[in-house]
């Protein structure tokens, strides 16, 4: 068994314990120490901490009342802010009014300016030409009457003066004669009866006074006679007097004829001076036609010098099937076109659709014709007239609706020349000669075809394309140009084009989808007035399918080919995103495809450029249309610097 140390008993102080209780005391006075010392330092702690607290209480209300005022800032600077917007709102809506109001009435004031110009001028024209012509007639007419009138009553009058004259003379004359000889035989009885009576007077004294009384009866018979001549000499006066009155009559009519001459002499002058009027009235058209110009460039420029638009064709008959496709601004700026995605499959399993909007210059729904599309590029087609180079494209999928915007019947080529050849024309007559020469060739596999050549000649005869970096012009060595001398000459160039593709073309291979077109318009003119001189460009392009088309289910030609369209299709969007990126005289990659180094002059700073996007309506189609629309955007959002005109003083 185990031996227990018995337990020490409380109640005994040996040394030990004494000793061991005092070694605890000792701990615990040590430990009491500390503590008190502990105590005192959180004592003073407690304080410090009193103090920071009081402190940071002081803080905290500073704070609150910092925040309050902060807080207080705020909602002043949002107010302030809110109202810096709305009147930076209107001061830009009052700026686009503005802005709208100016480019209107601009147009407006052009507009009316050449309508009333041509107007007056045509007025003016019609009134003093007609005004001449009939005074003109008039007069001739009242002369030639007047002076035949006058000459008949001349020579009748003078006939029947004459006749009278000489009947009077006559009659005169016979009287005279009668009277004479009466007279003569009446003295030579008085004579031979004096005699008798003188005889007789010795013997008959008584009957010689009777002889005397009856010598002057005859004596007074004489006198009487010759009353009578006398008579007939007045009359003859008389009648000479009023052949002398004839005559100033005559000479008065004369003079009246000279009074007419002289009308007519006015009416001249007054000719020259409508003529005049004319001239300085086509001056001041010509004066008109400068600011124009210049007018609607300015307008031109505004507008941008790359500008996009988007035209969905409408579906056919045979086409089942629609892709969704809305226009939300139709009724108003038709500038937007929404695309329904394809559906899909969220995470939570439910179907949705997304839809993907875009926002162009213009948007053209498929009810629109080509008349409406063409109105939208008319003004960049005149400012090919006005000296600029114009190049407008149109880019999208195979049976898109690019031939038929560009080269059908009434599309962009035919309606274009037409309006150049008419514009050309009016022209003439405020002093611009122009030269139209057109010229047709295709970009295919990367290599330039002559469209206008002789069929057979086609993917043989070699293009050279020659650029002048003076006058920014691009020039087509062997290749075909025609004089547009007419407005008919277009569809002649476009059927002979038309006929070298179908040549070309295989069953695998519908060449017009696998080529790039370009008609290319040179515009000369000169103005022999006011000296200036204008050379302008303008391409209307007819692009290749733009869809992707699988590399691997291609091979051999058709391989190439599609390569081809890429690589040329790709070179048109980094051309046009290096135009928009770089800073002037920085490197553009023209030289990366036949295409864009056709185009280099027509597609920089110097030029004004038009792309359309063209859209097939039909949901299989529904993938390539967006890709086109997205590429469509991104050269829209592309800005190219200001056009420069080519324009120059000529001699
Ligand atoms: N706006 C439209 N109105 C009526 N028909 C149209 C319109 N646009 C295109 N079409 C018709 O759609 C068809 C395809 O058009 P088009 O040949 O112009 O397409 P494309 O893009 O030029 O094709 P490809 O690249 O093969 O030349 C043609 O029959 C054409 O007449």
């Amino acid at each position: 068994m185990a031996q227990h140390e018995p337990e020490p008993d409380p109640q005994v102080f040996d040394d030990d314990r004494v000793a061991s209780l005092e070694a605890q005391f000792a701990a615990w006075k040590e430990q009491m120490e500390i503590d008190m010392d502990k105590q005192s330092k959180v004592q003073e702690s407690i304080k410090l901490y009193e103090t920071k607290n009081a402190a940071l209480e002081d803080s905290i209300t500073e704070y609150k009342r910092l925040l309050e005022e902060y807080k207080t800032n705020v909602a002043d600077l949002k107010s302030l802010n809110s109202t810096i917007t709305m009147e930076l709102d209107n001061v830009k809506r009052s700026h686009t009014y503005e802005l709208d109001d100016l480019r209107r009435k601009c147009q407006n004031d052009m507009q009316d300016v050449c309508d009333r110009s041509k107007r007056e001028l045509e007025r003016s024209r019609n009134e003093n030409k007609d005004i001449v012509d009939k005074v003109e007639r008039e007069l001739k007419a009242e002369i030639d009457k007047l002076l035949k009138s006058h000459k008949d009553e001349l020579q009748t009058l003078e006939k029947r003066l004459k006749a009278e004259l000489e009947e009077e003379r006559g009659k005169r004359q016979r009287e005279k004669h009668d009277v004479q000889k009466e007279f003569d035989s009446e003295l030579r009885a008085a004579k031979l009866e004096a005699d008798t009576k003188e005889r007789e007077n010795q013997l008959l004294q008584g009957e010689l006074t009777n002889t005397k009384s009856e010598l002057d009866r005859e004596r007074m018979l004489r006198n009487a006679l010759q009353g009578q001549l006398t008579n007939a000499t007045t009359s003859n006066l008389t009648l000479e007097a009023s052949n002398k009155a004839m005559k100033e009559k005559i000479d008065f009519l004369e003079s009246d004829s000279q009074a007419q001459s002289s009308a007519y002499n006015e009416l001249h002058r007054r000719m020259e001076e409508a003529f005049a009027i004319a001239e300085a009235a086509q001056e001041k058209l010509r004066q008109e036609e400068t600011l124009r110009r210049k007018l609607h460039n300015q307008v031109q420029e505004l507008k941008g010098n790359i500008r996009v638009m988007c035209r969905v064709r409408p579906t056919h008959d045979s086409e089942i099937s629609p892709a969704k496709i809305g226009f939300p601004d139709a009724d108003t700026d038709s500038k937007e076109v929404a695309v329904q995605g394809p559906e899909k499959t969220s995470a939570m399993g439910t179907n949705i659709t997304q839809t993907y909007a875009y926002a162009f210059d213009r948007v053209f729904s498929p009810t629109s014709q080509n008349a409406e599309v063409f109105e939208e590029i008319s003004q960049l087609v005149q400012s090919a007239l006005d000296g600029y180079n114009v190049c407008i494209f149109c880019y999208g999928q195979t049976g898109s609706g690019k031939t038929f915007t560009m080269s059908s019947a009434d599309g962009m080529i035919p309606r274009a020349t037409a309006q150049i050849y008419a514009e050309a024309t009016r022209l003439q007559e405020k002093g611009w000669q122009y030269k139209l020469e057109g010229s047709f060739v295709e970009v295919y596999n990367e290599t330039y075809n002559d469209l206008l050549g002789r069929s057979e000649d086609l993917d043989k005869k070699k293009i050279e394309v020659r650029h002048d970096a003076a006058k920014k012009q691009t020039t087509l060595e062997n290749a075909v140009s025609v004089p547009l001398d007419g407005p008919d000459r277009v569809e002649e160039i476009l059927q002979r084009a038309d006929k070298n593709r179908t040549v070309a073309a295989t069953k695998a291979n519908m060449r017009s989808s696998r080529s790039h077109s370009v008609f290319i318009l040179k515009l000369v003119g000169e103005n022999s007035v006011t000296g200036e001189r204008s050379e302008g460009t303008l391409n209307l392009v007819d692009l290749a399918g733009s869809e992707r088309l699988d590399h691997s289910k291609a091979e051999g030609a058709r391989l190439k080919e599609t390569q081809n369209i890429n690589k040329s299709l790709s070179c048109l969007g980094d051309v046009i995103n290096a135009l928009g990126s770089s800073k002037e005289g920085s490197h553009i990659p023209y030289r990366n495809s036949r295409l864009t180094y056709l185009l280099q002059y027509s597609l920089g700073g110097n030029s004004k450029t038009l792309m359309f996007v063209m859209v097939s309506p039909l949901q299989a189609h529904l993938q390539e249309t967006i890709t086109s629309l997205k590429f469509a955007t991104k050269v829209h959002n592309t800005h190219i610097g200001t056009a420069k005109k080519q324009t120059k003083a000529s001699g």
